[in-house]
């Protein structure tokens, strides 16, 4: 068999955790191979090795047939190697083009030759079809072409073999069919791909093979043609898992938050938000559906305190709270779970522990007279952890930078629930989670609903929201389109508001 890359038996030991465990992955050359595997399985470990980002304690990696020692990045990409991380690597005032030669300038006798990077550039994202503009800033690109950026800068340093870590967690719905038929373009011109995804639809739509792995360990190699997603599913967490989610009709009560005629200014100083009117009631979810940039952020931001709004008022349980401060939000009952967990949720360098009191830290009896009390600090940590299953080296003291993407994520949401805030706003809050987690997740919302708090859901994910929500308000470009119910309505239906067509009638 023709194997470009085979790992073998590679083992990866971080302080408290063995994060690869006699782990063996082959990848045929011309293939899409998925690997799949819960949060913190040891996927991101495994890739990071083969990119010389980490030393394998034990085990071989094999590049056409004979064994290599990846030392670093660099030597990964002179083996033709390349990687596009979870989180991009590009600066943003650059050029797309100064983006893609950063590290790599072409010169000729000393000066740099951006032209003739430029039109190799050009060259590149032709043959593939990627459809980028070498002359365009990073900043003033959508995720999903930063995203071939990255793909272009690893073809221009003529990678053969190409690394994509959840490339599609930050992709909108038609962005993650074009990343497809992409990828089906790189192999058929001879490329090989491993794709970390926790995607079933995805695996399903593009991969050839699908390697599973769990607790660090292989479950074993797949043909994804003769296994069904629920077969793949099960592999991965050890149990049967339930894509359907269980929810009796909600029992909607008073209204906890309400929005009247709020206008906000986007980053570009216009309107994101335009006046803009909605009602989330005790007991009830509303989903917000919309496809990324139409206004959600701002929506957010306004409420949470995080960007002033121009006009209207946002109401609290009856009490307008547009001047109040981020911190006396959040003391009235505001949680909120962000969209950008490295950001905006976790301080990566604090501990876990530290982590799960960055709003209560000044109140009994994690403090007392401003000295921080450790045994209960502790404690109320450990408890958020284990009910939410994040799994990491050494529990609430490891360092939040070490956990994987997933757990951090559910470290996030495991503390923003346990404040029992009366209005959860929750952004995206299964991005990047296996479907185990997503269940749990679901699972946590619902109950959180069910003891009549309210709760915003904002996501990008339409199965999601039609799952979850009990009415769904769908957005365009700033504004309100209409509200529906979501036992009464379809994806059709909602796609179409998306896109600004129809109204419902729900309010
Ligand atoms: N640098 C590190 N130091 C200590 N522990 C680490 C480090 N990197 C990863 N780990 C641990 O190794 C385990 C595997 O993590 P890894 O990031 O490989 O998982 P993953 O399968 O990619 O997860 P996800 O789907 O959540 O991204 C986790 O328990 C993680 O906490």
């Amino acid at each position: 068999m023709d194997f470009v890359v085979e790992m073998l038996h590679i083992r990866k030991e971080f302080p408290g955790v063995v994060a690869n465990d006699d782990i063996t992955l082959q990848l045929r050359r011309g293939e899409i191979h998925a690997l799949l595997g819960e949060n913190g399985a040891g996927k991101s470990t495994l890739m990071s090795i083969l990119f010389g980002m980490y030393q394998p304690d034990k085990g071989t990696i094999n590049i056409n047939g004979a064994p290599v020692k990846i030392a670093n990045p660099n030597v990964a990409n002179n083996f033709g190697i390349g990687m596009v991380h979870q989180h991009f690597k590009l600066v943003s005032n650059f050029t797309v083009t100064e983006n893609i030669i950063l590290g790599n300038e072409l010169t000729r006798m000393g000066t740099l030759n951006i032209q003739a990077a430029a039109r190799k550039i050009e060259q590149l994202s032709k043959h593939y079809g990627l459809n980028v503009d070498p002359h365009a800033k990073i900043e003033d690109i959508s995720v999903g072409m930063q995203q071939r950026v990255e793909i272009l800068k690893m073809l221009y340093r003529n990678a053969e073999v190409l690394i994509l870590d959840e490339p599609s967690a930050v992709l909108t719905p038609k962005e993650i069919e074009e990343l497809i038929k992409i990828m089906l373009n790189l192999v058929k011109e001879g490329k090989s791909i491993i794709v970390i995804t926790h995607k079933l639809k995805e695996i399903k739509a593009a991969a050839d093979r699908c390697t599973v792995i769990r607790r660090g360990k292989t479950i074993g190699t797949v043909d994804v043609k003769t296994t069904s997603e629920a077969q793949m599913a099960e592999m991965m967490v050890g149990r049967g898992v339930s894509f359907k989610v269980e929810k009796t009709a909600g029992k909607p009560g008073d209204v906890i938050l309400k929005l009247d005629h709020l206008t906000v200014k986007n980053n570009k100083n216009v309107a994101g938000l335009k006046d803009f009117s909605l009602d989330v009631r005790a007991g009830e979810i509303v989903g917000i559906a919309g496809v990324e940039g139409n206004g959600q952020t701002e929506l957010v931001e306004a409420i949470t305190g995080l960007r002033k709004a121009e006009s209207g008022a946002i109401l609290l349980e009856g009490k307008d709270i547009v001047r109040d401060s981020i911190r006396e939000r959040i003391d009235k009952g505001i949680a909120h779970i962000p969209e950008d967990r490295q950001k905006r949720g976790l301080v990566l360098d604090y501990t876990l522990e530290d982590n799960m009191i960055l709003e209560v830290y000044n109140k009994e009896p994690f403090s007392k007279g401003g000295i921080l009390k450790r045994s209960a600090i502790r404690k109320y940590a450990s408890d958020i952890l284990s009910s939410f299953d994040v799994r990491s080296g050494r529990g609430p003291l490891s360092v939040s930078r070490s956990l994987s993407g997933g757990n951090q994520q559910k470290a996030i949401i495991g503390r923003e629930i346990e404040l029992n805030p009366s209005l959860l706003i929750a952004v995206q809050p299964t991005r990047g989670l296996d479907v185990g987690s997503i269940e749990y997740i679901h699972k946590r919302l619902i109950e959180h609903r069910d003891k009549g708090k309210a709760v915003l859901l904002i996501s990008l994910e339409l199965d999601e929201v039609l799952n979850v929500s009990d009415r769904i308000a769908v957005v365009n470009n700033g504004e309100l389109i209409g509200v529906v119910n979501a036992a009464e309505t379809n994806e059709q239906e909602i796609g179409l508001m998306m896109a600004g067509v129809g109204k419902g009638g729900a309010q």
